[in-house]
Order: C-alpha cells, then structure tokens, then sequence
C-alpha cells in the first residue's frame, strides 16, 4: 500500500512542485525584500502550489474555501506579490508552464511560454534541468510584463438608474438597487443574473464607463473614488467584439501595444508584448488571419474572444471587466477562456465577468458570485457557499442540477424542482392568484421579493461591515489612484501616424477595390464618349462643354459626401470602445481618419480625368488639365467635410444620408447651371454650395482665354472661389470634429 502511495505521490510530483520547494527554499535564504521573511515564503510556496494544481483543486466546489478561510483574497493577493517576487528571481518560466500545462493551453504572465505539449511531460526534474530553466529566466527577463499595481475593488449600495425621454414626458427606470460587494487581487467575480437583470448596468458601473451621475452608493479602488489615472489601470471587453475586421490577429494586437503602453517602452519592446500575448493566448496559429466580420471569413467566435481579452490584457491593467466573455462558445472553448481568466487573475490582477448559462465546470472555477434578479442582490459571496447559503434559506434542488442553472432559475422567480420554504408554500396556500402560479408554485415575483429579504435579512449587514475594513495596501499605493494625471502611451504625433497606418491597414482593400475603380472607369468613359472630342468654338458648343464642367463638379460633390457620412457613426463603437481607454487623443485620431482617404481621394479622380480629359477635348495644355486635377481634388475634400460633419453630428445614418440628399440636391441645384435667375432672397444659398464654386474655377481653367461669361456664369480671377473651397474643407472638418468631442462614450463600450 506504501509504495503504491509512493508510487502515486511521485506520479502527481509534477515539475513545479519541485521547482516550488526549491524556490521556496531559495526564498528562505534569500529573504524576499517583499515578503516578511520564512513565513511569506513558506505561504506564498504553497499559494504557488496550489497554483500549479489549481485543475484538480477546481473541480472541488470546496476550492478557496475550508481551510482558506476568510482571508482567501488577502492570501491570493499575497501568491500574486509573491509571484513576482519569484520570477524577480528569475524562476517563474517554469512554474507558469506547470501551471498551464494543466491547461493544454499555453498561458504565462510572467511572459514565459513554452507550447503545451513540451511541458506537459512529467517526468521529474532533474538538478540540470532546473538550472537550466532558472538561466532561460534570467536570459528572457526583460519579456516580462512589469508588476501589476494590487487594486481591491469595493462597492456599497450600488443604484443606478436611467432616463427615459419621450415625446411628452420623462420617466425614470430603476436598474440596480442596492448592491454590495468586493473583490481582492488575485480573485475572479462572476456576475451571473437573467437576461436584464442588470449586469452589464453594474459592470459598466465598476469599470468607470458610465460618467453621468445617475448611480449613487460608492466605489472605491483602494478605497479612493474613481479617477482618470485608472484608466490606463483598466482593462475592460466588451460584450460585443469590437475590432477592425480587415485587420489580422498580430496587426490588432500590435497597434493596440503602440498605442496603449506607455512611452518608457521602445517600439520593438511594445510589438515583442503583442507577440508574448499573441503566444499566451494560444493564437500563434490564426496570428496572421483577418479577424472577420459580417461580410468577412475571419477567425473563430472563440479566438475572436481571446482577441478582445489579449487587447485589454496587453497594457498589464490592474483590473480587468468583462462582459460575457463565453456567450456563444461552445463549452471547452468557454473552460478555456475561464482558465485564461484564472491565470490573468493568478498574476495579481482583479478580474469582474459577467457570465451567461455557465456549465457547472466553469462555475466552479470562480472565486466569487455576485447573484442579480431585477436588478436586486440576490447572493454575494464565496461561489463554493452559495448552495450553502441558498439551501439555507430553504431553497433546494430536488433533481441533480447544475447549479448556476439552480441559481438561475430562482433569480427569475421559477421554483419548478426546487425546494421552497414553509413562508412560500404558507403564501401558495392561502390561495391568492398573484402569489401563486398555475402549477400550484409561488409566483415569480414572490420568490424574487422572498430571495432579496433573506438576502437583506441575513447577509448584507454582516458584509457591509466587512466592506468598511480598510483595503491592505500601502498609501503610496492608494495615492497613485487618485492621481489625476492622464498618461498617453505615445506622443501626439506618434499617435497620428500609427493611427493613420491602421487606417490604410483597415481600408486597403477598399482602396484597391477593383469596384471602385471600375465604377470611376465606366463612368468616365460614358462621358467621354457622350462628349466625344467636344469643341469650345462657338456658344452651343462652349454651352455643351459646360454641361460636362457642371457634370464633372456635380459627380465629384455628390459621392464624397455619401463616402465620409458613414465614416464616424461606422466607427462609434470602435472609437467609445478606444476613447473609454484613453488610447489617443481625439486630435490624433480625427486627423489620422481624415487624412488616411486622402491618397484614394487623390488617385480615383486622376484617373477619372485622364480617360474624360482626353476623350472630350478639354483644353489641350499641362497646366490646364493639373488646375482641372486640383479644382477636382479641393471639390472632393470639402464635400467630404460636409459628410463628415453630417455624419459626426447626427451619428445615425439614416438620418445622415436624408439630411446629405436634400443638402446636396440644393447645392447641385444653386450650382449657377440650372436656374440662372435666381430670387435675390435666396442667392446666396449658392455661396454655400461647393459645386458652384467647382464649377465656376473649371470653367476659368477652360475658358479664361476665349470669353467673360459662360452661360450666365461670369469668368473672374478666382481667388474668391479657391478661398470658399478652403474655407469649407476646414470649416466642416472642424464641426466634425466638435460633434466628436461631444459625442457621447457608451456605457459598457
Ligand atoms: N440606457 C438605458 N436605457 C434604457 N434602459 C436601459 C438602459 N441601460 C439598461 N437598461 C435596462 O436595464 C436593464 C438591465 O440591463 P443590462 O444590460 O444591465 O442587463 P444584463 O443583465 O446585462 O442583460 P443581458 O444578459 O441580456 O445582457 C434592462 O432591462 C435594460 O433594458
């Protein structure tokens, strides 16, 4: 019996155990400046252990509890720092691939990976070999990410509420009452709930997205409010997956670490994170596939996911939100994200996820739940006690069932095979139809009202009390939260030219749509043949060619516009989702977007131009046809600014492209080619019109030399017209840019 015990002991004796207790021994002589000497090491070894047989330990519902206690969080976050102060020692390489093996799937914060396959071979370490690993460590240090800053996140009596403008009145929505919670460094929080009940609401809440001072109660980080500085602290993905979707894995990724980490690093340090988080989250394989979208083949549901997370969890946040990151994966996929989280969150992150329908494998495996049912508090508090407690109170299963299914079905009120207690079934039988169900069960409403008084009754209390504890962190620590200083990861420059290189990334399949150019090609042929070598030697024929002139200025006015009205509201998610994280200024960003069409801008109507130049006979000279090229070119951009105002200020295409069709009907109509007298009242509705202006320098450009007037329209210097068009490229760009400035961010982007 002995040696089979042996047997199995040496079988379960992975590496990392015996890297831990070697560690754990060089800590003891080397005493940590961290840690409080022996006993610290002695604890964060077998925090670390644990660690690295976290997969047998969670599917135990007694994981984080029993002998953990009530001080679970404080030592996790201890593991966390001790963590550091271990692979400050150069050895967290291999205790972070143990502790992935597990995972078959190869995830390491310290930045340290080696493909699962390789690890998960357990066969005991020799001395060699752990020398060995402990020089790789030391050679790949400066991979490592630097050390988190621990933030504790703590929040009393949460309500939030929205308002609801109609047309007559205003009514206010309650969305969260009262709720109550916390979590440590090192933990992972669930916020699980029906559909509606108000996670996403809390998640924003906690995350800093909503800005308007509709919620009331606290929270606080480190027990200091929120504050901009944590912005840059914040990893937050969305429940939508917001990304470029002609962009491929590594482009992403890489983008987002020029732009996010901060200035100290080099270029080639912040692209070797991209491919460190690349290699963690196990994309090596589709790290050169575009990511997809609607009309797009990309990469999968769950590496699109793992996308999103490695975005956030590229700038190191100290905390990380996420909004339903499993929803739609099927149930390994989801495990493995989970596990992800485990590791993210084992690095002494604090991790908050909403989560949907889990399987009771992946609910298990987080530290905490936060139970919501109509925006009530229903359970907050260890995931292992939550049956505990539910059974407590008298609510029980009847069948074998998942329990995040059990826990589900009592947050919406629906008690069929659970158990309910004396008080519910003293309700049913007294016979009332609003208490009691068809099938003889309380009513929805009732469970939920019983469910938020024992919850009330019984837990708040005692909690609330406990959330009065001040956080364990030193002041110098609470200090760097309330910091209101803002840090950019690059300068503003830097930012406008990465900015402007993933615009050409994102669009260069627009720019070489062979659509586009087969659209301008057609176009300018019809007109060429329509206007077949036309002359300018008497009125009819100059009056013909000023028709094409019209035409020319027209086309040219009418399709920028309709292009740049839906580049902003395109864009809202992806710039809410970017501005929320302080990733650049709008500046940057604005000037980036405008000026990264401008080569398209400048290419179609070349084209256009040489093929209608030519085969209509236009005035035969070189500095004639390049003035005709600029004329073209200073039309477009100005009606693009008309676009992209419309479109920044309405951020609803419908509304755009109605209110750009009238705008650009009256314009083409003021143009001076139709209606030559115009009422004086409204003449000057054509100075506003950049087609008139267009048209007025085409037909200077073509006619200066042979008369005054072309069909009404009188020939002058024009200074007047160029100074308009100017006038207009800027003057739109810069209302654009303030219907930018006040657009605002979306809660939960
Ligand atoms: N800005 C808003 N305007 C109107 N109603 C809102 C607003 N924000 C949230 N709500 C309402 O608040 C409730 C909670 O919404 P929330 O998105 O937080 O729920 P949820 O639990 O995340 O739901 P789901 O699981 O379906 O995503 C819903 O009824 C929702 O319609």
């Amino acid at each position: 019996m002995d040696k089979m015990n042996n047997s199995t002991t040496s079988l379960i004796r992975t590496k990392s155990d015996q890297l831990v207790e070697t560690i754990a021994a060089a800590l003891g002589a080397i005493k940590s400046p961290v840690s409080s000497g022996g006993d610290a090491a002695a604890d964060g070894s077998g925090n670390l252990s644990r660690m690295s047989s976290r997969r047998l330990a969670a599917a135990s519902p007694g994981r984080g509890s029993g002998s953990v206690g009530r001080n679970t969080h404080i030592r996790k976050s201890r593991s966390a720092q001790m963590k550091f102060d271990v692979d400050d020692l150069n050895s967290g390489a291999a205790l972070s691939r143990a502790s992935s093996a597990s995972l078959g799937f190869s995830f390491s914060f310290t930045g340290f990976t080696v493909p699962a396959d390789e690890i998960a071979d357990s066969k005991p370490f020799s001395d060699d070999e752990i020398a060995e690993d402990l020089e790789a460590g030391r050679q790949k240090k400066r991979l490592q990410t630097e050390p988190t800053m621990p933030i504790y996140l703590k929040f009393t009596d949460v309500t939030y509420k929205v308002i609801l403008k109609g047309i007559t009145s205003t009514v206010e929505k309650d969305i969260l009452y009262g709720i109550n919670g916390c979590i440590a460094p090192g933990e992972v929080l669930a916020l699980m709930g029906p559909s509606g009940s108000g996670k996403t609401s809390l998640l924003s809440l906690l995350g800093g997205r909503v800005r308007e001072p509709a919620h009331g109660g606290s929270i606080t980080y480190n027990d200091q409010p929120y504050s901009k500085s944590l912005k840059c602290r914040i990893g937050f993905v969305t429940q939508d997956d917001v990304l470029f979707p002609h962009l491929t894995v590594r482009e992403t990724l890489t983008y987002a670490a020029r732009l996010r980490l901060p200035k100290t690093l080099t270029k080639e340090e912040k692209d070797q994170r991209a491919s460190d988080v690349i290699y963690e989250l196990g994309l090596e394989s589709c790290q050169d596939t575009m990511i997809g979208g609607s009309f797009v083949r990309g990469v999968s549901g769950g590496e699109r996911k793992r996308v999103c997370i490695g975005n956030e969890i590229i700038i190191n946040p100290s905390l990380l939100f996420l909004d339903e990151p499993t929803s739609g994966l099927d149930s390994t996929t989801a495990l493995r994200i989970v596990d992800t989280l485990h590791d993210i969150a084992e690095a002494g992150k604090t991790v908050v996820t909403t989560i949907h329908q889990p399987s009771s494998r992946l609910f298990l495996k987080f530290d905490k739940l936060i139970l919501l049912g109509k925006g009530s508090l229903l359970y907050f508090g260890k995931v292992s006690e939550a049956m505990v407690y539910f059974s407590s109170i008298g609510c029980s299963p009847l069948i074998a069932m998942n329990p995040a299914e059990f826990m589900l079905d009592l947050a919406n009120g629906n008690v069929t095979d659970i158990s309910v207690p004396s008080e519910l079934e003293d309700k049913v039988q007294m016979g009332n139809s609003t208490t009691e169900t068809k099938s003889g069960k309380p009513a929805p409403a009732v469970v939920h009202e019983y469910l938020v008084e024992a919850y009330e009754t019984r837990v708040a209390e005692s909690e609330k009390k406990k959330l009065k504890n001040p956080t364990p962190v030193d002041d110098e620590i609470k200090a760097k939260v309330c910091s209101a200083k803002r840090e950019w990861g690059a300068s503003w420059f830097e930012q406008y030219s990465i900015l402007f290189c993933r615009g050409l990334k994102e669009r260069r399949h627009d720019y070489f749509s062979w659509l586009r150019v087969t659209q301008v090609l057609a176009t300018a042929t019809i007109l060429g043949l329509l206007w077949w070598q036309s002359g300018s030697n008497n009125p009819k024929e100059l009056q013909d060619q000023a028709g094409l002139l019209f035409f020319i200025a027209v086309f040219w006015g009418f399709f920028p516009v309709f292009t740049a009205i839906f580049t902003f509201p395109q864009e809202r998610a992806m710039l809410s989702k970017e501005r929320a994280a302080d990733m650049y200024r709008l500046s940057a960003y604005f000037v980036a977007r405008t000026t990264s069409d401008l080569p398209l801008d400048l290419i179609l109507p070349v084209l256009f131009l040489v093929v209608v130049y030519f085969m209509a006979g236009l005035r035969m000279n070189a500095g004639s046809f390049f003035l005709t090229v600029v004329t073209v070119f200073l039309c477009i951009v100005a009606a693009q600014g008309l676009g992209l105002a419309i479109g920044a200020t309405l951020m609803d295409l419908k509304k755009a492209t109605t209110l750009a069709s009238v705008t650009v009907m009256t314009f083409m109509l003021a143009g001076g080619y139709f209606v030559k007298n115009v009422p004086v009242f409204i003449s000057w509705l054509r100075y506003l019109s950049f087609n008139y202006h267009t048209y007025k320098l085409l037909l200077k450009v073509q006619y200066e030399h042979i008369c005054d007037t072309v069909n009404g329209v009188r020939i002058d210097d024009g200074y007047k017209e160029v100074g308009a068009l100017v006038a207009m490229v800027i003057g739109y760009r810069i209302l654009a840019y303030l219907s930018l400035r006040r657009m605002k961010l979306q809660p939960g982007a």
